[in-house]
């Protein structure tokens, strides 16, 4: 990105920023979610810092909130309400601790307070000789409004402290927020009464807290959490986790889910625990706020014209990000099927980095009007592929043009076919290279004939010089032709042709998995190859005695049946038992796997990532058919953690405590 470019790019998220921030704090009514907005915020400050020079007063970077709506009288904050850094990992957690560190060198013990970040709206409480005179919103973070006639109507907001002799002027900051049933029970009766719903329970909170009519604020039960204490000079608090308890004996209501850590290795745990835990709470968090406890050395870190260097908001990993396509490209799979995917800026989600997402389908395409440049949002929940959900086109920069599929085949170059029927448009070109290469990679995979040393370059070596047209012609190589592929050693050639040579060993369910039937996975492969110990027997079976196994389905019934119905896959057939592949089951499955089953019973098993083949419900069946138990999260007590491609912090963990790690093949294995 030249210095033009990225003038464009920051002129472009400053408007939508802009845009943003007006929609969230003025109108209470967001355009888009927070992690979204987190994220094209970070993007506008990575920017800015590369290019100082282009810095405006005016960046959403360099100002807290927006100006407080007009219906209210404006008030000065004595002491200006601040915002909170952002981190968006436990990496980002300890470069912050590294950070003040070095401005503090001599600090050698500390404890920090963890607390959770409620998702709701400021309030800054003046209270004068104990009594609550004014309550006024953030606002901009230097003036906000005085909404004192509503927060009178929050009930955890004590008119007067319960303290004997308070000091004259006392300030409390803290949380007004919506519990989540009230949340429920005031969108139901706007629906009933046709009105705007509010998009979550913060942007509720702080409608409510704007209303004109007390009465209406009364009626909806906002709460308050307390956690900022400003008291005179000369007293007797000097940590935060004091002036907690303090804020609580006063008579507030402070949240119980504070902890006091002594490192950060506690503060990741509480951070770790939270991350699940708060779904079971009645209100809305978006993170945990972590902060020094020592006001002294609070003191001494001070703040930066945004937020105190003393405290940190961790917030919880998004499902959802932005980011920007560079390219999208087709993929033509082993089925001939033909997949766009959009090629982005690599952006970390959900654990791990995405660089990839799928387009599905020219329908899809044409739905999100996508284009290369554009910045869009794309979504990784859980174990799914990537996908785009939509394009942000506020930042779409000039003369981009619509996306078109191609119309042939990017590999064989033969004109692409689409059934009306379907959505997905198919290269039928059997001889096609990218069809031949897809299955030749299924063929060698781990889970099929495991054929080490046969990878997508060879493959792709050997189908360019023309030495093979189908799995069977693997078996025809010679040591001397692999030789004479670029880059082959007399060594590897060598190996390559032993490890050809050992697949033929396989058991006929490897082999039948390995063929890339439609629908047939490992496990359905299995579920086969017990049921019909020969592919005479498979390749003669009709269509209900195939659906009477229980395990498969009318789908995948018919794709058997149709499979062998077509000569060209009968040769194949032949070719390979002239080579030699196991076509018959050698022993009964049924003697190896009960002898097994015994030593997994009470066995429990963790499953992380995606798995090549099974889906996670069949792994699971598979597990417990056997007498293991299958959880979700990894500890101590945890036997063998299957771990599947794109595996997050639970593989970390296991790794930590020294669990078995199990991959498909190794599971599968173990089971049968
Ligand atoms: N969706 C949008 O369009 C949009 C627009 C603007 C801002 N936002 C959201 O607002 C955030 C920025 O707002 P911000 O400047 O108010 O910062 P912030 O909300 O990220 O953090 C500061 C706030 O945290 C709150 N908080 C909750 N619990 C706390 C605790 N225990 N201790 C201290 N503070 C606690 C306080 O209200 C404080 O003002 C963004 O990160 C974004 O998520 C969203
Ligand atoms: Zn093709």
């Amino acid at each position: 990105m030249n210095i033009s470019q990225a003038q464009q790019r920051i002129n472009q998220l400053r408007q939508q920023l802009q845009k943003a921030n007006y929609a969230y704090y003025v109108l209470d009514n967001p355009i888009m979610e927070d992690s979204i907005y987190d994220q094209l915020y970070r993007e506008l400050q990575d920017l800015e810092t590369q290019y100082p020079d282009l810095i405006t007063d005016h960046s959403p970077t360099q100002r807290v909130g927006d100006s407080p709506a007009s219906q209210f009288a404006s008030i000065k904050h004595n002491i200006p309400l601040y915002s909170l850094e952002n981190a968006f990992n436990l990496q980002e957690l300890r470069q912050w601790q590294d950070r003040w560190q070095r401005q503090t060198p001599n600090i050698e013990q500390f404890e920090y307070v963890c607390e959770l970040k409620i998702d709701g709206s400021a309030l800054a409480l003046t209270y004068e000789n104990g009594v609550l005179i004014r309550g006024v919103t953030r606002g901009d973070g230097t003036t906000g409004e005085n909404i004192t006639q509503n927060v009178r109507t929050i009930r955890s907001i004590p008119l007067k402290l319960t303290l004997e002799n308070p000091p004259n002027l006392i300030e409390i900051r803290g949380e007004a927020f919506l519990p989540l049933d009230e949340f429920d029970r005031i969108n139901l009766e706007r629906e009933q009464t046709a009105e705007a719903l509010f998009a979550n329970p913060r942007n509720a909170a702080a409608g409510t807290l704007r209303q004109l009519d007390p009465k209406i604020v009364d009626r909806r039960r906002l709460q308050f959490f307390a956690y900022t204490l400003h008291l005179p000079q000369n007293n007797q608090i000097t940590t935060q986790w004091d002036s907690l308890n303090y804020l609580q004996s006063m008579g507030f209501l402070v949240n119980p889910n504070r902890k006091l850590c002594q490192s950060l290795e506690e503060v990741t745990n509480y951070c770790n625990q939270w991350e699940t835990n708060r779904r079971n709470l009645p209100y809305m968090t978006d993170g945990v706020v972590v902060k020094i406890n020592n006001y002294e050395l609070q003191k001494q870190l001070g703040f930066t014209q945004k937020f105190p260097r003393w405290a940190i908001a961790l917030k919880y990993p998004a499902e959802e990000a932005p980011t920007i396509v560079q390219d999208i490209i087709v993929n033509v799979g082993r089925t001939g099927a033909v997949t766009p995917m959009a090629v982005m800026k690599p952006v970390h989600l959900a654990g791990t980095t995405v660089q990839r997402a799928t387009l599905h389908n020219s329908e899809r395409i044409a739905e999100l009007d996508i284009r290369v440049g554009d910045t869009v949002i794309i979504r990784k929940a859980g174990e799914i592929i990537p996908e785009v959900v939509r394009v942000v086109k506020e930042l779409r920069p000039p003369q981009t043009q619509p996306y078109k599929m191609p119309t042939h085949c990017p590999e064989c170059g033969s004109l692409l076919m689409r059934p009306a029927t379907e959505a997905v448009t198919r290269c039928v070109n059997s001889y096609c290279s990218a069809i031949l290469r897809g299955s030749l990679i299924h063929w060698a995979s781990r889970d099929a004939l495991d054929i080490r040393g046969l990878g997508e370059k060879i493959v792709m070596l050997l189908i360019n010089n023309k030495l093979v047209n189908s799995v069977a012609d693997l078996y025809h190589l010679t040591p001397e032709q692999i030789f004479t592929l670029e880059r082959m050693g007399q060594k590897s050639s060598g190996k390559l042709i032993t490890a050809i040579e050992a697949s033929k060993k396989q058991p006929w369910s490897r082999v039948l998995y390995g063929l890339g039937i439609r629908y047939v996975g490992s496990v359905t492969a299995r579920l086969l190859a017990d049921n019909f110990p020969t592919v005479d027997e498979l390749s003669q079976a009709c269509i209900p005695s195939l659906a009477s196994i229980h395990g498969i389905g009318e789908e995948i019934a018919q794709s058997v049946f149709d499979w062998f119905k077509i000569t060209h896959n009968n040769t194949l057939i032949e070719r390979l038992k002239e080579a030699g592949l196991q076509l018959v089951n050698e022993v009964s499955p049924l003697e190896t796997s009960i002898s097994i089953q015994s030593t997994l019973a009470g066995k429990t098993f963790v499953i992380t990532g995606t798995l090549p083949t099974l889906k996670r419900t069949e792994a699971q069946t598979l597990i417990e058919k056997v007498g293991g138990k299958v959880t979700n999260s990894v500890s101590s007590k945890t036997d063998y953690l299957v771990v599947g491609e794109e595996a997050g912090s639970k593989l970390e963990k296991a790794q930590k405590l020294g669990i078995t790690q199990l991959n498909e093949a190794d599971l599968l294995a173990l089971i049968m």
